[in-house]
């Protein structure tokens, strides 16, 4: 017999596969809000001119094409750590952390699980909100890792539950990993506020936790890159030692380019260096270094002014573009005369709007109007445009009403 014929057919990617379902519907009305990647006012994928820009001056260098290090493009990790923690942070003024480029934040939650498989003397339980991210239960478990979680998300409220989760992390067992959202929680959009945050940095302080930061919308969240990444520099200002990891996908709109970085901020320069010749003899073996167009492209940007300039006013021009669509959307809800209370989708922040909306519901939005988003009622405001909000708007009343 064959050699694979006990391999299953697997289910589609809970994310991923909404889109391939998307592409087969043939109603000219239909609307992809389900994968989080941005589309302009027309509905397009949006290249970022700083992007466009980049790509000119790097062709003009005829560069070679020579292996990068495993750790990848030196100058890129540089400008990914300073973009993440400020430049002028004691943590980088002293060499006490290592950033290694990675294949987008994907790639880097999986080299960071991989590491703290291989290195964490704690238990090796990640913590993650309830909800997360779909795929960081995958990257983690595969990566050797047990799952735990913590309440985080509020449906009575469609807001974030607190008090759920101080008491949840105050019985997290010592030296345990918790996951957080930098910014932009996925899938509810829903952040603590700067005074919450303080409170469960303290928390995780007496704790004594492993904080595992994922920050893969820094600047897309509030259109500030350096609002965005409040969170994760005052858990370091307040003494955690943390893991971070970054992705330039969603705010340099280089989704397919794959460029990512972990970074693990250490005791002092010395443990940094140790750190990452661990790190560099993990990933050696699984792609042994990464690909240089997407990290040539981000490093460019950062690293030239005028580019670095007019990329902060192109993702604050995605997260405002958002954010208007989110306040037309309840205008349109309101003007469907739906009486149900919207504001959350105005109050939740970043590239995902927690609808609330149950399963059946989300169903009979697919199925009596192609309208395509995740089982879980997470919408992508970014296929949300002033041409289709209308029809949005006149779908959601129709199975809310
Ligand atoms: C919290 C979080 N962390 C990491 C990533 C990784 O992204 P990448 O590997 O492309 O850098 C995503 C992307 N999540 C999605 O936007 C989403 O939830 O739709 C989508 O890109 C995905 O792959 O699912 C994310 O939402």
């Amino acid at each position: 017999s064959s050699w694979w014929a006990g391999v299953q057919m697997g289910p589609p990617d809970p994310i991923l596969g909404v889109t391939e379902a998307f592409r087969r519907d043939t109603n000219p009305k239909k609307m992809n809000l389900g994968v989080g990647a941005y589309r302009d006012d027309q509905g397009k994928p949006f290249v970022l001119s700083c992007v466009r820009k980049a790509e000119a001056l790097i062709a003009a260098k005829q560069l070679d094409k020579e292996y990068l290090p495993i750790g990848g493009l030196g100058e890129f990790a540089k400008a990914c750590a300073q973009l993440a923690l400020g430049a002028d942070n004691e943590v980088l003024k002293s060499g006490r952390s290592i950033t290694v480029q990675t294949i987008s934040g994907t790639g880097s939650l999986r080299i960071g699980g991989n590491y703290l498989a291989r290195f964490h003397t704690g238990p090796h339980d990640v913590y993650l909100p309830k909800p997360s991210w779909g795929n960081h239960t995958p990257i983690f478990r595969d990566a050797g890792m047990q799952l735990k979680a913590y309440r985080y998300y509020d449906p009575s409220t469609c807001g974030f539950d607190f008090k759920g989760a101080l008491d949840d992390i105050s019985k997290i067992p010592e030296k345990s990993i918790i996951v957080l959202h930098a910014c932009a929680h996925n899938p509810t959009g829903v952040d603590p506020k700067p005074e919450q945050w303080k409170e469960i940095a303290d928390l995780v302080k007496k704790r004594n936790l492993l904080v595992f930061f994922d920050m893969a919308y820094q600047g897309f969240a509030s259109g500030d890159i350096d609002r965005d990444a409040w969170a994760v520099r005052h858990f370091i200002e307040t003494g955690h030692n943390i893991v971070l990891s970054q992705s330039f996908a969603k705010n340099m709109g280089l989704y397919g380019e794959r460029v990512g970085g972990f970074t693990v901020v250490c005791s002092d320069a010395e443990e940094a260096k140790r750190v990452e010749s661990q790190l560099k003899i993990l990933i050696r073996p699984i792609y042994s270094n990464p690909p240089m167009n997407g990290a040539r492209i981000a490093s460019t940007i950062l690293n030239t002014p005028e580019l670095r300039t007019l990329w902060l006013e192109e993702v604050h021009g995605m997260a405002n573009r958002i954010i208007k669509m989110r306040e037309q959307l309840v205008a349109g809800l309101k003007k469907q005369g739906s009486s149900h209370n919207w504001q959350h989708v105005i109050d939740q922040i970043g590239m995902f709007c927690f609808t609330g909306l149950k399963p059946e519901q989300v169903e009979r939005l697919t199925k009596d109007f192609s309208v395509y988003m995740t089982k879980d009622g997470r919408i992508s405001m970014a296929g949300v445009s002033s041409g289709n909000v209308g029809y949005l708007a006149e779908a959601i009343h129709a199975v809310t009403k």
